[in-house]
């Protein structure tokens, strides 16, 4: 039960081969949970189990989050898998598909994989497709009430779901302290994905990222493709943002009909075994 673990930014993830597993069909719940565990497992804000097949692209991905929800996208988990088929000579830096449940990406790795650059899909308002409750609308600048304050959020999908709260100033302990309730807001069917932005100036941006599924993180693929984008569509920014997170920068373009290309780094960090014995802690 091989693993190799990686991390973009500091938004670290572990990826598990179904080769490598035989008798797997996925990690269930229980398992993700104990293997995401900084204490009593191997650590990580997430799972990437893949390469599968796919009709769709040349490689299938799915994405598990610590607490064993899936998520039908992730930015850098994208960067993370790409990166790790690139190391076991899979592809090369000539372009390739991958398919997700939240859309099929192509990406592009540079020499040496330390940079690769992913079409993301695009970006959409639309309440019925991130999914947000209420009347069919696109979801902007909109109220809503958590603990002693009222922010105003705009609400967009990459194929999953983000709350996006521009602010004059924005900081960890925000995130922390409102990002729980907004993850599980009953505004949101599916839970969501929060981001608390400052604009810098027309072409950066800071964010401070709480993820549904994984709490505070360092970095957030698509939480900076869903940022760049609210703030181009409200008039902040233009095409062209770097997004300033804790752990790092990553580079968006938009184009047309938001569409969403992305460009970061992806670090190597280890491979291992996880021991069966692993599996005897629940958590
Ligand atoms: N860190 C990822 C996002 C992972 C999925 C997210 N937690 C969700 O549940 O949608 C990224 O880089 O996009």
């Amino acid at each position: 039960m091989r693993f190799h673990k990686y991390h973009a930014l500091g938004n670290d993830y572990i990826v598990m081969d179904p080769a490598d597993f035989p008798g797997w069909s996925a990690p269930t719940t229980e398992q993700t949970r104990v293997i995401c565990h900084r204490n009593f497992g191997a650590g990580s804000d997430g799972i990437l189990w893949g390469p599968l097949p796919t009709q769709r692209a040349q490689f299938g991905l799915r994405i598990f989050n610590p607490d064993g929800s899936e998520a039908e996208k992730s930015g850098n988990g994208l960067r993370i898998f790409s990166r790790y088929l690139y190391d076991q000579k899979k592809v090369t830096t000539a372009p390739f598909t991958v398919d997700t449940p939240g859309g099929v990406v192509n990406v592009v790795i540079a020499p040496g994989g330390q940079l690769l650059t992913i079409d993301m899909g695009h970006v959409s308002f639309d309440s019925a497709k991130i999914p947000v409750v209420g009347a069919p609308r696109e979801v902007l600048q909109e109220k809503i009430q958590i603990l002693d304050r009222e922010f105003i959020f705009t609400a967009a999908t990459i194929g999953n779901p983000h709350c996006v709260i521009p602010l004059p100033t924005v900081s960890p302990e925000l995130a922390h302290r409102y990002g729980p309730h907004l993850e599980t807001h009953a505004n949101f069917p599916r839970k969501t994905n929060v981001q608390f932005l400052q604009v810098l100036d027309r072409a950066n941006i800071r964010i401070e990222i709480w993820e549904r599924g994984a709490g505070y993180t360092l970095a957030s693929g698509s939480s900076s493709s869903a940022s760049a984008a609210v703030a181009h569509k409200l008039g902040l920014v233009d095409r062209k943002v770097t997004v300033h997170m804790p752990g790092g920068q990553i580079g968006i373009e938009i184009g047309d009909n938001f569409s969403i290309r992305m460009t970061g780094p992806v670090t190597r960090v280890a491979e291992g075994t996880l021991h069966p014995e692993l599996f005897t802690t629940k958590v």
